[in-house]
Parts: structure tokens; sequence; C-alpha cells
């Protein structure tokens, strides 16, 4: 349920105008495309019994299946009818040449070939002639006997001649598609003689490929000039030069561990075509004449990416994985939160910034601020190993408990420690999982938007930007619908019973939204839509750079956690998002003081705070070290979500917020 959950949620990033990652939904796209082709087939025959399905023809327990079951459920929200027919099925020919198809006893509009991809796929008889009564029926086929030969490796190569390509296209796209080809050739022409001395004198810079699909039969190197040297059986092969990309640095997670290594990607168009047929036929000379094409549309779009030394890049053969786009208009410069990056950086930009997800950079987080719940009440801890009368002796102003308390305060305090000390194994064990599909026009509040669009083209601090107190400003970011999906997330993942933190030591209801799979989605949120607007809030700070962040779901329930004491935060900037509107519980403000530093926060005497209280999707900023507390609930529940982000270039000549010391930073 969590992982479904998650895969509902999206990367942000496309708006109008500002598109970076693109949408990519190619089951939508498919699904389209399948139910034009069955109004048509609805349309021109209809069944006798005015039923008829699409069919998914593939294999019993196939690989591929949930993709398939995607375009299948949004066929079903199309009203169209689909059924499943896996090879060796009983398929008959009502009626002769363009008969209705019938398969298992259902009439047939469309079918979806998922296998008969490969000769192997036709393990009998049965399986050839199925094939030949399919393309001999009324059924639109998807693809038709002609698409499915189009996309062979020969007729690529065929293709990918002047003359050939002649016959298909106009003058201007035929030089507009040579000029991006790579060279292809039958190596056994005579006509490719120049071809193959070429691929002999640079083997490394060209390809053998035979007939096959699915990666691991291709020839290359030393392999690719013995087979042109031997020149026997070299007609069932294509011989390429060789696409060079350049490779961009990546991590890539493997069996749990990462490589830093250079990669490179293949970007491949999913495109829907639907065209009448035997039109095509009568005017073979020019078979894309738009009269007879009913839908020629990109639906979305693959891109794997592989080790640029691996030679193979299929996903299902273990190669490649799959990866997203991040786009940049022509000329464009990206401004992240740590670095400046130009166009020509683009490629090593793909897996979003190199932020470091909860790092521990100061000794004093093993040290200091030991909060105990039980006394309500924070301490220290001398030296790492200190003993029970050492740790007393360096926090004597606490010495009013008696000898139980104070032996349970010990015991609370070193298990806070090993909680502390466990984070990064626990970090490590936990993998992100992001794969979202909402676009960023249904996570931000439009408002946000805007303001956002204003800040990126140079323009003044927003009008929507209040602020509200010390440099604390209040803005609308999150839509309701976000806010309600993040709520529903946090609830899954916890009816998993998957171990994770609690976000700090005073709050236990939360969670730490890189160990659910939303880091990657925190990163863009932060690198591509709040960095433009803090820069105008925070000019200093984000002039420093900002290189991690702390990204958490808090929670106020009556019985459970109702207040968080006075305190300032380990972050140079704090975000602050409301996930429930006031309504929804009574008490729980948040209250905010002021910025000047002291020791022991919880002991100040504190006045006249600025309340804050917001509606849904609103959010506050303010610097880490402003003072602030939750008051206490007295009813009802509240959620927020808090992004503590970090600066080390400003912790480096400021200190860490929390002690205020430069020479214990762990970083440094
Ligand atoms: O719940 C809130 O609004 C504040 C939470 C907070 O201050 C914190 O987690 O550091
Ligand atoms: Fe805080």
């Amino acid at each position: 349920l969590w992982l479904l959950q998650v895969s509902q949620m999206s990367w942000p990033g496309s708006t109008p105008g500002h598109s970076v990652i693109p949408d990519n939904t190619p089951g939508a796209g498919f699904a389209r495309a399948l139910a034009a082709a069955h109004a048509e087939y609805v349309a021109i025959a209809p069944a006798a019994d005015g039923k008829a399905s699409v069919c998914f023809y593939c294999f019993q327990d196939d690989h591929l299946e949930l993709d398939q079951r995607h375009i299948e459920r949004a066929l079903e929200g199309l009203g169209v009818p689909c059924t499943r027919a896996f090879l060796g099925a009983h398929v008959e020919l009502r009626g002769g040449v363009d008969g209705a198809l019938v398969i298992d006893g259902t009439e047939i509009s469309v079918v979806y070939f998922h296998c008969t991809y490969r000769p192997e796929h036709f393990a009998t008889e049965v399986d050839w002639e199925n094939r030949r009564l399919i393309e001999l029926s009324r059924a639109v086929k998807a693809p038709s006997l002609l698409a499915h030969l189009a996309g062979s490796k020969r007729v690529q190569q065929v293709l990918a001649d002047r003359a050939v390509l002649s016959r298909f296209l106009p003058q201007d796209e035929v030089a507009q598609c040579l000029a991006v080809f790579a060279r292809q050739v039958d190596p056994s022409c005579a006509g490719s003689a120049q071809a193959v001395a070429d691929a002999l004198a640079k083997p490394h810079g060209w390809v053998l490929k035979p007939q096959r699909e699915g990666g691991g039969n291709n020839l290359y190197g030393s392999e690719l000039a013995a087979a042109l040297r031997a020149s026997e059986g070299l007609e069932q092969y294509v011989l390429m030069e060789k696409i060079c990309t350049a490779p961009a640095p990546a991590w890539l997670l493997q069996n749990g561990v990462a490589h830093k290594t250079d990669t490179v990607a293949e970007l491949g168009i999913f495109a829907s075509y639907l065209a009448r047929g035997n039109q095509l036929e009568k005017d073979s000379e020019r078979l894309c004449d738009s009269q007879q094409v009913l839908m020629n549309n990109v639906s979305g779009a693959m891109l794997r990416s592989k080790h640029a030394s691996s030679e193979e890049g299929g996903v299902c053969a273990g190669f490649g994985v799959l990866d997203t786009p991040f786009l940049l208009a022509s000329g464009s410069t990206l401004v992240t939160g740590c670095m400046e990056m130009k166009e020509s950086d683009a490629e090593s930009f793909v897996m979003g910034p190199p932020y470091r997800w909860l790092p521990i950079e100061c000794s004093c987080q093993f040290l200091e601020n030991l909060y105990v719940r039980s006394v309500d009440a924070y301490f220290r801890m001398p030296a790492p190993g200190a003993s029970d009368a050492e740790f007393w002796a360096s926090n004597d102003t606490r010495s009013q408990f008696d000898d139980e308390t104070k032996a349970a305060i010990v015991a609370s305090v070193r298990t806070e420690l090993g909680r502390r000390s466990a984070i990064p194994k626990l970090f490590c064990r936990n993998l992100a999982i992001a794969l979202m599909g909402m676009a960023s026009s249904h996570i931000f509040q439009p408002e946000f938007l805007s303001m956002w669009q204003s800040v990126l083209n140079g323009g003044p601090p927003p009008e929507a930007i209040q602020d509200v107190r010390d440099g604390a400003f209040v803005f609308p970011l999150f839509s309701r619908e976000f806010c309600k999906h993040l709520l529903e997330e946090l609830k899954h993942f916890k009816t998993t019973g998957l171990p994770h933190q609690q976000p700090n030591s005073m709050n236990r209801q939360g969670c730490i939204l890189n160990e659910i799979g939303l880091g990657p989605f925190m990163d863009q949120l932060l690198s591509h839509f709040l960095t433009p607007v803090f820069r105008v809030l925070f000019p200093d700070l984000m002039a420093a750079g900002i290189d991690s962040h702390h990204s958490f779901i808090v929670r106020y329930k009556m019985g459970q956690d109702t207040s968080l004491g006075v305190h300032d935060d380990n972050s140079e900037i704090t975000l602050n998002v409301a996930l429930c509107d006031p309504e929804q519980y009574s008490g729980g403000k948040l209250a905010l003081y002021h910025r000047e530093r002291c020791e022991h926060p919880q002991l100040l005497k504190l006045d006249s705070p600025y309340i804050h209280c917001a509606g849904t999707g609103t959010a506050l900023a303010h610097s880490g070290d402003l003072l602030h507390e939750v008051l206490p609930l007295t009813g009802g529940e509240r959620a927020g979500l808090i992004m503590w982000l970090r600066s080390d270039t400003h912790r480096r000549s400021h200190g860490c917020p929390l002690c205020g010391k430069t020479d214990r930073l762990l970083f440094a």
C-alpha cells in the first residue's frame, strides 16, 4: 500500500513555461490510442452482439504484467472493455479475410501484442497460425505486421538510406533526419566497403548488430573486427557507427552499495500512431500521407542510464536503470542551493542536487541538548563514555532530583545518545523511493507559483509574503490536495511497521521524509522552488549556500505529544508548513520570540510572542536561531511539515546554531 501510494506522488517541475521534469505518462497515452482504435473499430464494423473488447495478447505470468495492468485500468476508466489472452489461445477468424476476430470466445476490436516479438515466442505451429489469423482479421493490430517489421534493425538500416527515406518524407525532413542519424549499413553489400574499412580502422567506434532484441547479442571491438575480416555470414548483421554521448558522473546503487561512476543515458520517445491501413496500401509511395493518419502523438519517454563502460543498456537485462530527464532551456543557468549550473553541466545534474541527508556535523550532537521527556529538561554529557558521577558533576544545576529520578534521567540520556549514534546506519538501510506522477500545479497553490515565477524573473519580494517577526515570513505554498497526500503517505508508512526514527528528540509522532522515500522530492522542492524565493527572503544565508536538509513531519495529539518547549533549531533556515487547519485543533499554536543567543532558552522568561496559526498549505520560513515553542495543545490534532536547511559555509563562520561554536564542527 505504501509503495503504491508513493507512486501517486510526483516530482515537481512542470508548470507552464518551467518544465524541467517533463510529465511522463505513457500508460495513459497508450490507453487513449487503444481507446481511439477501439472507437474506430466499433464505428466501422460493429460487433454482431454489440460487444467487442481490446485484447492484451501476452504471456502467461508475463513479467510486464504490472505495466499492462496500468494501461488496462486507464482503458477501463475510458469505458473500453479489455480482455487478456495468452499465447496458444483459441483464435478464430469468422467470415474469412477481414472477418471478425474471436479469441477465446470474445470478439476483439484491437489486439495489443505483448508477445510474438521474437522467433522463440512461437513455440508451436498454433502460435504461427494465430498470428496469421489475427493479421488477416479486421481487428486493429498494435502493431500491425508492417509496423512491427518497420521497427526491426534491418528496416531501420534501410530507412537510414537517403534514397529510401526520400520515398516517405519531403526533402527538408530527409535532410533533418540524416543530420542526426548514425551511419548504418549492410556490411555484406559491395556499397558498404567504405564503412567496413572505417570500422576496421576504428573498431571501438562501431557496433555489429544482428536481427535480435534484448541486448547481449552485439559484437564490439576485436570481435567486430574479426567478424568483418572473416566476412562470412555478414548479411545477418547491421554495421552501425556508435552514438557517442558525453559521460556524466553519477552515483549508482548496486546490491546496497553506492558507486560513483561515469554514466551515459539513452532517451527513447514513445509514440501512439493510428492509421487506416487499407488506404495506406493504395498509396504506397507516400505511406505517411496525413489524410490517413488518425493519431500520431508523443505519449511519453523512457530515459535509461548505464555505466559509460557498459556496452549493453537493457533495464530488464540488468545493465541500465530507469532515469528521469532534467530539462534546461537553451542557454539557461540553473541556480541551486549550492551551485550555479550552466547548461553544459546539465548531464551531471540529472539525479538532483547533491545534498547530504541528515549529516551530523557537530560533536555537540553527542554531548549536549539531551532532552529527557519525563522531567522536560535538557542535559549534557561531559565526554563520550562519562560515568554517572561525571555526568551529574557537569549537570549540577539539576541536582534537585531524587536518586530514582536521577537514575531514570541518566538511562534516558544514554538511550538518546544510542539513538543519535545509530542514525547514520539506519539511514543507509532505508532506501529512498521516489516515483511520483503529480504535476507542480497540483502540489502548489497558484499564488506560490506566481510569486516563484516573479522572483525567477528578477521581480521584487512578492506581496503575498508577509514579514511577521524578526525575519520570519509567511506565504502560501502547498495545495490542500498535496498536504492530504503527504499525511496519507505518513499514515501508510506507519502501517508498514518499518523501522524509522523520530524527527528529533522532542517529537515522537512524526517521521523523517528522507526515510519514507521523499528525500528526492524534498531535494527538488528545495533546489527548484524554494531556493529562488529564499534568495529574496534570506539573501546572506542563501549566498552562503544551502548544503543539506533535514525534512520531517511533526504531529501533536491529545494523549501523545502535545507541546514543544522553547528552542532554536539545528538549522540555518527553517521552513514550517501547516498540514491542517486551525479548526482541527485548539491550543497548540506556534509562538515566535527573538533571535538573541542564550544558553538555556527554557529558563528564560519570555513574553510578547508572535503567535503563528495558519491554514493548510501555508508556510512559515524563519532563521533557525529564532527562539520558538509550540504551546500546549488542548484538543484535536495538528500536523506540520518542517524542513531544516543547513549551510556549511555559514556554520563555519557563525558556528553551530545550537552551541554557537565553530571549533567542534565535524565537517570542518
Ligand atoms: O510544530 C511546529 O510548528 C514547530 C516544530 C518545531 O519547532 C521543530 O520541530 O523544530
Ligand atoms: Fe523548531
